[in-house]
């Protein structure tokens, strides 16, 4: 509910340049690669949409400083704009990539699960579930460009994609970390792995916490293609030219036929994950090892 009320609040908010049309007023400017202002780009103050409405596609850029951590606020904004797009015809494919150097996404944003109370427990574990619905689902072709680390949230939300290209840079490792941090990847998230790695791999990978470097990553098939640094973006716009040649609707039926028994897991059984999901994080002992794990990044830099 309150995810609703606070997501109809910023789309009218921030978006309304957009919503008015691409021949009306331009949404707000900004640099875009290359050079030059990004007329059409739209957005909020978390992510960067750059429009290419006659290539039918739109590039994301996530920009949540200085991890692209993913906080409600900022699942918030991701949403508002994947919708945005979905709704408007001109659209039939997204690249999703960061806007902050050397991260894709730090993964769960652990402030919003740490020394919170129940309620904000539940609304923050359903605006996560509904980003990996939204994106597992979307009827168009999400690309993730993935030029940084990522892991644990940040892994599901690429892995939620159609086709990952990842940048070649041994920094750069991606995986569903989780018991690492002494929790447990739920059990959609172990599906979406699953379905893209297969059984035995994403069985190692979640009890050991495996974080893939790009070869490997490409190597058990958490990622599509591995490409020099300089060259993700332009990759991922290579790849979406196949993609984006086959029919729409019978690829979104094909997606939707693969992709929708993981779903209706979820939707099934919503409402005891966020049950579960409140009860395991606010255990003790569970506060105590996020605290601990946050106490350990801080402590990194000294
Ligand atoms: C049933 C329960 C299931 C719950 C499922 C959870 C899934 C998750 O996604 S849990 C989150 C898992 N994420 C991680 O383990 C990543 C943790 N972060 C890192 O390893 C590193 O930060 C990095 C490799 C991403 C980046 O390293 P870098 O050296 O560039 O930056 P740092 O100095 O480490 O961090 C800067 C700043 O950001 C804070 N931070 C980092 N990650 C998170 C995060 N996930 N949530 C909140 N805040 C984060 C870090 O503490 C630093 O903060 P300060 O500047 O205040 O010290």
């Amino acid at each position: 509910m309150a995810l609703a009320v606070g997501m109809r609040v910023l789309t009218r908010s921030l978006l309304r340049p957009w919503v008015r049309g691409p021949g009306a007023t331009p949404g707000r400017t900004g640099p875009v690669a290359g050079g030059g202002d990004c007329v059409r780009c739209f957005g909020s103050p978390r992510v960067l949409v750059e429009p290419d409405p006659a290539a039918g596609f739109a590039v994301m850029k996530m920009r949540n400083p200085p991890v692209n951590s993913l906080s409600l606020e900022f699942l918030t904004e991701m949403l508002i704009s994947l919708e945005k797009l979905e709704s408007d015809k001109a659209f039939h494919a997204i690249i999703i990539t960061s806007d902050c150097p050397g991260i894709f996404s730090a993964g769960l944003d652990l402030k919003e699960m740490c020394g919170r109370d129940p309620t904000h427990y539940a609304e923050y574990w359903k605006a996560v579930q509904e980003l990996w619905l939204r994106f597992y689902l979307s009827h168009l072709v999400v690309i993730s460009a993935i030029n940084g680390v990522s892991p644990a949230g940040g892994c599901l939300l690429a892995l939620s994609s159609d086709y990952r290209v990842l940048a070649d840079n041994p920094k750069y490792a991606i995986g569903l970390n989780e018991t690492l941090l002494g929790i447990v990847a739920p059990f959609w998230f172990k599906d979406t792995l699953v379905n893209t790695v297969g059984h035995r791999v994403a069985e190692r990978a979640l009890q050991l916490g495996l974080l893939f470097p790009p070869a490997e990553a490409l190597r058990v098939g958490m990622v599509d293609q591995v490409v020099p640094e300089d060259q993700v973006q332009s990759a991922a716009r290579s790849v979406l030219a196949q993609w984006l040649a086959i029919p729409g609707h019978a690829r979104q039926l094909t997606k939707t036929l693969m992709r929708k028994p993981t779903a209706d897991r979820l939707l099934k059984e919503r409402d005891a994950d966020i049950q579960n999901f409140v009860r395991f994080i606010s255990r003790d002992a569970i506060q105590k090892a996020l605290r601990t794990y946050l106490e350990k990044l801080k402590q990194k830099k000294s």
